[in-house]
């Protein structure tokens, strides 16, 4: 196989997690393997994301991104190997008991409803209300919608405006704004970064490197884009058949020894 091996205590951020501030480490997993019958989907995986970092994983079709993401949100149970979150070994039993640990996706599809405005997607299961009778307080959630595109520094003209109606780099923005709700620990990006254009495309790099800069939450970013993934993330991770074949710091890699490493299994020798 190609490249450097992973070492998880070698490479990032330091591994003891103090509990607090920027740095403490959110996430660990430990040589975690996923078979689907005959396919091992992951083999012996380590890795590690703190507070306040982004991690990049990146990795040709079919080497297991997904279903590394997948076990993160508790949609997939690992075969074997362990997961600390926060320092204590945790068995993340569904999505919904991720989620209550503060574990947050961005899907590719975003999961927006096109028909509503901005505001009540961002209050998506979640909406407030008020009375015996369910009457939505829509003042509040306009409210509450604006200041939540604010602390994360998103404009949108209005968060009245039907989502259907917006760019996909806004879509993406609201998706990610509505992720990031305050008890948010670590957020996972599959690919926020796929069929946008170029402007688009900066302004989500703008608000991950925002979201980092608030120290409280731990990045994960599925990429294709390497020259955005060394751009934005603290470090990088390759996965090539279902292992971790590189794991380094952004400033001591560079964009050409990522495309060396990835096509180098397919080179056809002259
Ligand atoms: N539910 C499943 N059942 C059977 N095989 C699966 C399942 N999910 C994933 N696989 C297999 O596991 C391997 C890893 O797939 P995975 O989707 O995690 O890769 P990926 O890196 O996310 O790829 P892509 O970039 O194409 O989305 C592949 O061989 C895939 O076919």
């Amino acid at each position: 196989m190609t490249g450097e091996a992973a070492d998880p205590n070698t490479a990032g951020t330091p591994a003891a997690a103090d509990g607090a501030g920027a740095g403490a480490e959110v996430i660990r997993v430990e040589r975690v393997s996923k078979r689907f019958g005959p396919v091992t989907a992951l083999r012996d995986i380590n890795l590690h994301v703190a507070r306040g970092e982004i991690l990049g994983l990146i990795g040709d079709n079919g080497a297991g991104k997904s279903t590394l993401i997948k076990i993160l949100t508790g949609f997939h149970r690992p075969d074997s190997g362990r997961i600390l979150f926060e320092g204590t070994e945790t068995r993340l039993r569904s999505v919904a008991h991720a989620r209550s640990l503060g574990i947050e996706t961005v899907y590719q599809d975003l999961a927006l409803i096109d028909g509503l405005p901005v505001y009540l997607n961002l209050h998506l299961n979640k909406e407030l209300t008020h009375g015996p009778l369910p009457f939505l307080r829509r003042r509040e959630m306009r409210r509450r919608a604006r200041e939540a595109l604010d602390s994360v520094g998103i404009e949108i003209p209005s968060v009245t405006a039907e989502v259907g109606q917006l760019s996909g780099g806004q879509r993406q923005a609201i998706a990610v704004a509505r992720s990031v709700h305050s008890d948010a620990k670590l957020l996972l990006l599959d690919e926020p970064l796929a069929a946008m254009g170029a402007r688009e495309g900066t302004q989500i790099l703008r608000l991950l490197r925002r979201l980092k800069q608030r120290g409280d939450l731990a990045i994960i970013l599925i990429a294709h884009n390497y020259s955005q993934v060394v751009d934005v993330c603290d470090r990088v991770n390759l996965l090539q058949h279902g292992e971790i074949t590189f794991d380094r710091r952004s400033a001591d890699t560079s964009v050409a020894e990522l495309l060396e490493l990835v096509h180098a299994e397919y080179r056809v020798e002259a």
